[in-house]
């Protein structure tokens, strides 16, 4: 199935962190029906992070997920990622769409309405609306509340997007009652006693 596609069908987001089982956590949440892995890696280089790049791709290739890589268009290339995630402060979407080409997957951050309807004119493929909650995975984040998933709901956007920060197994069914047709998680399934069983219970409240 082409990328694309498989983005349309997409309901849950698995974004890591940096951890040591983190490839059998990966697997796991494959297992439970995590969509698409991000792999978000903050601290350390490209050439360091690489090799678990190409790794995690094959991982995702076998359970027939996308796989992303966060911020950096080069290491998505040279990876063979399906695509990357580009925040606000991050490049253009047009430069990965240059890079990266026209089958790409390419997600934007939104924190609003109109920036989200701006990425979209921008041709991003996807969005991660938030953050929802506060979190210590990205304690900077700007706090936005169930307002805007409520906002974005009502706005209907023509590209899938998923809500992001503190959505866990407490907070879901809430995001979900609010018209998330998406989740994006780091916590809630990587820090999850058994992260199949976690990423099955967040699918379990989103659409089909
Ligand atoms: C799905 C998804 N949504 C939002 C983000 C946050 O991106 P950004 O604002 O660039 O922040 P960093 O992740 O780079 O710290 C994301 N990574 N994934
Ligand atoms: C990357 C990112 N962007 C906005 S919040 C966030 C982190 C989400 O982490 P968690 O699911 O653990 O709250
Ligand atoms: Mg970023």
């Amino acid at each position: 199935m082409e990328a694309r596609e498989r983005l349309r069908r997409a309901r849950l987001l698995l974004v890591t962190d940096p951890r040591d089982d983190l490839e059998e956590r990966v697997e796991a949440a494959l297992r439970g029906g995590v969509d698409i892995v991000q792999l978000r890696e903050k601290r350390a280089s490209r050439e360091e992070v690489l090799p678990l790049a190409r790794r995690l791709r094959e991982v995702c290739l076998r359970h027939g997920a996308l796989f992303t890589v966060n911020d950096d268009i080069e290491l998505a290339r040279l990876s063979g990622a399906h695509g990357v995630h580009l925040g606000q402060e991050d490049e253009p979407v047009a430069r990965a769409r240059e890079v990266l080409g026209p089958g790409a997957v390419v997600g934007r951050s939104a924190g609003g309405v109109e920036e989200a309807r701006r990425a979209v004119r921008e041709g991003a493929d996807y969005l991660g609306v938030g953050s929802v909650y506060p979190t210590p995975t990205k304690p900077d984040a700007e706090v936005r509340g169930l307002g805007l998933i409520r906002e974005m709901a009502r706005a209907a956007l023509p590209v899938p997007w998923f809500a992001i920060g503190g959505v866990t197994l407490e907070t879901a069914g809430e995001v979900a009652a609010a018209g998330a047709p998406g989740f994006a998680v780091v916590r809630a399934v990587l820090d999850a006693e058994d992260p199949e069983e976690a990423a099955r219970s967040l699918r379990a409240l989103l659409p089909a």
